[in-house]
């Protein structure tokens, strides 16, 4: 891992354990005052090594924080009818507030027609058009867990972000959009920059704060960030490591080299990573209070 300076070092793996402990305390009042427990369904399809991790963490966690966690695992031949019948079923659960299919999916399978039959209200990872849509019309929506823990940290960082230039880099519907419309909520002048485009270094440089969120690993180069700005690191790129075969994780960002410009910046891992799964908690709690008709 790059060692970043201790005052330059935003701690998402600190942050994150501090959210959960909150979101637990909550958790804890819900049970105690009104007798109702939170409930997460996490589904995966298939074998992929990462996202059974992922998926392994997210369900510790879950249970961790005094939630009711729901895992179901299918195998990789699994119909899309078969995974629809179990969403549906998954939507009329009243002890489920929240629902995740895990991605990627098996290709056979059509994840929009998936993740578009989780109701809104259980939609915890934000991707129903309907939740998209509440977020660009500034309503009630759940947000996608990674842009909404880059906003928690960014918000913890540096308080009103008013006025200030940001710049995304990757247009995803998971991190890219959702991130370029919360920081328009912060009244940020906001750019989403993509692989079209164009002089990209001067892009970043005039920005005080930068979301790099491209799957390329440390394509944003230190020289590129403007001294003073906040950086958060989106990326997980996986290396092939040292002569023992060990892999190596780094991000979109050349991390050493952008520290020595940047005010803040997020490491890879222990930055972005940790807050998905955080938020994905904090989404469950919001989802389980909104549906019970208690205040978020
Ligand atoms: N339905 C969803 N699928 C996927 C999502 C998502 O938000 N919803 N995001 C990613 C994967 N992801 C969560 O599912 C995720 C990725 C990384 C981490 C994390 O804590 N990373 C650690 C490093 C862990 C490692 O060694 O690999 C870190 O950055 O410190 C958590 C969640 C795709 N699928
Ligand atoms: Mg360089």
């Amino acid at each position: 891992m790059t060692t970043i300076p201790p005052e330059k070092l935003i701690d998402g793996k600190a942050f994150a354990e501090g959210l959960r402990k909150q979101i637990a305390a909550e958790v804890q009042v819900l049970r105690d005052q009104h007798g109702i427990q939170p409930g997460l369904a996490v589904v995966m399809v298939g074998e992929d090594p990462a996202s059974d991790v992922y998926v392994r963490s997210k369900c510790k966690q879950t249970g961790e924080c005094g939630m009711l966690s729901v895992e179901r695992r299918l195998p990789a031949d699994t119909s899309e009818n078969e995974l629809l019948l179990l969403v549906e079923a998954l939507n009329k659960d009243p002890a489920i507030h929240g629902i995740l299919v895990q991605l990627p999916l098996p290709r056979h399978i059509n994840a929009d027609r998936v993740l578009n039959t989780i109701v809104p209200e259980k939609d915890v990872d934000g991707f129903h058009p309907v939740n998209v849509g509440l977020l660009s019309t500034g309503g009630q929506a759940l947000v996608p867990c990674t842009p909404l823990g880059c906003s928690l940290l960014l918000k913890d960082r540096l308080g009103d972000m008013s006025g200030m230039n940001a710049v995304v880099i990757g247009r995803s519907n998971i991190v890219g959009k959702p991130m370029a419309q919360l920081l328009l909520k912060e009244n940020c002048t906001v750019t989403l920059a993509h692989s079209r485009t164009r002089d990209l270094p001067a892009v970043v440089k005039a920005a005080d704060i930068v979301v790099a969120a491209v799957g390329i690993p440390e394509m944003v180069k230190g020289e590129w960030i403007k001294d003073g700005a906040t950086v958060i690191d989106v990326g997980i790129n996986r290396l092939p490591g040292s002569a023992e075969g060990k892999s190596r994780l780094v991000g979109d960002v050349e991390t050493a080299e952008a520290a020595k410009h940047a005010a803040g910046i997020t490491p890879v891992p222990g930055g972005v990573g940790p807050m998905t799964i955080a938020c994905l908690l904090r989404n469950t709690l919001t989802a389980c209070k909104r549906l019970h008709g208690l205040e978020d």
